[in-house]
């Protein structure tokens, strides 16, 4: 493995954590606990849960019973959404930009130029040549790319991923689950949501089926 750091060896323990909205149970208690490098894929129907449950998992919701921790010191996180979220400039300033923004918090990713690292980036998911292409006319496929090559750039402990195919066509996804073969390889671990049984085949090492607002299995992939 070329593993760009060490991954989380200390596991992602979700004990009991619920979500009720006014009034309305949207996650049941639900206990998890993801360990190792591993790729986890979360399955489900319409409105199972699957996003809530990632959100929660990545702090970008707080629960509102039961708790999320990392034994151990917080990993760096990034996510990819579904329809990236990106700024209005060029391609490469988005990616520049992310650097820029986290040299605070995070000063080893700023040891090279960071225009440098962003063109390695761009060049890892094959968009160098969109370098300068305002980000918000890439086509759907090339965007996610973009999105993927900022979390890249992140170098993520944890990389999660909310339905990051469902609006690609077959030779867009094909880029997007090598790239998160290229995470898992490099040490990252993955935690994604599809509807695609046949993907979930490809990618995963165990999976989480929820139905309902509730966990109903956690297993490994092949056994599903
Ligand atoms: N932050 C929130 N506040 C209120 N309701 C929410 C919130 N997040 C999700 N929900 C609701 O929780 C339910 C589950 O949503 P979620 O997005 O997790 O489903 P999903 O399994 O990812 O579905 P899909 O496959 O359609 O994306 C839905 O009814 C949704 O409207």
């Amino acid at each position: 493995m070329n593993a760009r750091h060490t991954p989380p060896s200390l596991p992602l323990e979700l004990d009991s954590v619920g979500f009720i909205h006014r009034g309305h149970t949207l996650l049941k208690p639900t206990t998890l606990r993801l360990v190792g490098c591993q790729r986890t894929l979360i399955m489900g129907p319409n409105g199972a849960g699957k996003s809530l449950l990632m959100r929660l998992a990545h702090g970008l919701l707080t629960p509102t019973s039961g708790s999320v921790r990392w034994q151990g010191e917080q990993p760096a996180q990034a996510m990819v959404f579904q329809r990236p979220v990106l700024l209005r400039r060029s391609a490469l300033d988005n990616l520049t930009y992310v650097l820029a923004i986290n040299k605070a918090a995070r000063p080893e990713l700023t040891t090279l130029p960071r225009k440098a690292q962003a063109m390695s980036a761009l060049e890892k998911f094959g968009l160098a040549h969109l370098a300068k292409r305002p980000a918000r006319v890439l086509s759907g496929g090339e965007q996610q790319r973009l999105a993927l090559a900022r979390a890249w750039l992140l170098n993520p402990q944890v990389l999660f991923l909310d339905e990051p195919t469902s609006a690609l066509d077959p030779a867009a996804i094909k880029a997007v689950e090598d790239a998160v073969r290229e995470f898992h390889h490099s040490g990252t671990r993955i935690v994604m949501t599809t509807h695609d049984l046949q993907q979930a085949r490809r990618l995963a090492d165990d999976i989480v089926f929820m139905h309902n607002g509730e966990l109903l299995e956690h297993t490994p992939a092949h056994a599903f």
